[in-house]
């Protein structure tokens, strides 16, 4: 029995829990992101009631289980920017415009501004990473936002990745896009594990050398 709770124990420090928040301007298709990414289906009209509660989800990226919370925000006007404590919630941001759209592609731009901004006045703890979709990849004769625009905003933004995608027809593009961002949040946190590492390391090789200076000096003079 003691064997089966240990066996329980490593699995659930093995979980790595990651916050992502979906920022765009409204209408451009982050509730039908986030539902094709946990459930792989497509819900076309989605009942959006203003601001809700992270949807929670266990999910696996490369073998390894997470603990999503998505966060589906509701812009009510594409002039309405995030607060400061949504930025401060989450891990990584998914940021969604929509290729049939122009207004939207500018509201990403404006979101850009605003989340520098709030880098600079959060200092080094805003590290949060980011993405960026292009989503109605299938309304391609519709499209107001060409591949390349897309590509050179993600590069801009510092954008970890950049994809076109459809929330109506694609269910692993759609997943990747999630899933950047989790690699690279579960990346971060382990650096920022081995920085801190090495400076408590180094902090004990002082340590040391200062007690061998000690014990040095503690020996029989002659
Ligand atoms: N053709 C097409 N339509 C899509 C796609 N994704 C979403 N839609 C449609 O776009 C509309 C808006 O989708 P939502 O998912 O509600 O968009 P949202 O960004 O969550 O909207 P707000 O909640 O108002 O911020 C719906 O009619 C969806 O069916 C897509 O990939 N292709």
């Amino acid at each position: 029995m003691s064997s089966n709770l240990r066996v329980i124990r490593r699995k659930k420090s093995s979980l790595s829990e990651v916050k992502i928040v979906l920022f765009g301007a409204p209408g451009v298709g982050k509730s039908a992101l986030t539902v094709r990414f946990l459930t792989k289906r497509y819900i076309g009209e989605y009942d959006h009631h203003g601001d809700q509660p992270p949807y929670k989800y266990e999910l696996m990226v490369d073998s390894e289980p997470v603990l999503f919370e998505l966060l589906d925000t509701c812009a009510k006007t594409a002039g309405e920017l995030p607060s400061t404590k949504t930025l401060d919630w989450a891990d990584g941001f998914l940021l969604v415009y929509s290729i049939t759209d122009r207004e939207s592609f500018s509201y990403i731009k404006r979101l850009h501004a605003h989340i520098s901004q709030w880098r600079r006045e959060a200092g080094p703890a805003a590290t949060a990473p980011m993405v960026l979709v292009g989503n109605k990849g299938d309304m391609i004769h519709l499209r107001q936002v060409g591949y390349e625009e897309g590509e050179i905003l993600a590069r801009d933004m510092e954008c970890l990745s950049f994809r076109e995608v459809s929330a109506s027809e694609q269910v692993t593009e759609v997943a990747e896009a999630f899933n950047d961002l989790c690699r690279e949040v579960n990346n971060h946190r382990r650096k920022s594990k081995q920085s801190l590492l090495d400076r408590v390391l180094g902090g004990r090789g002082g340590l040391r050398v200062y007690a061998r200076g000690k014990s040095d000096s503690a020996l029989p003079k002659d």
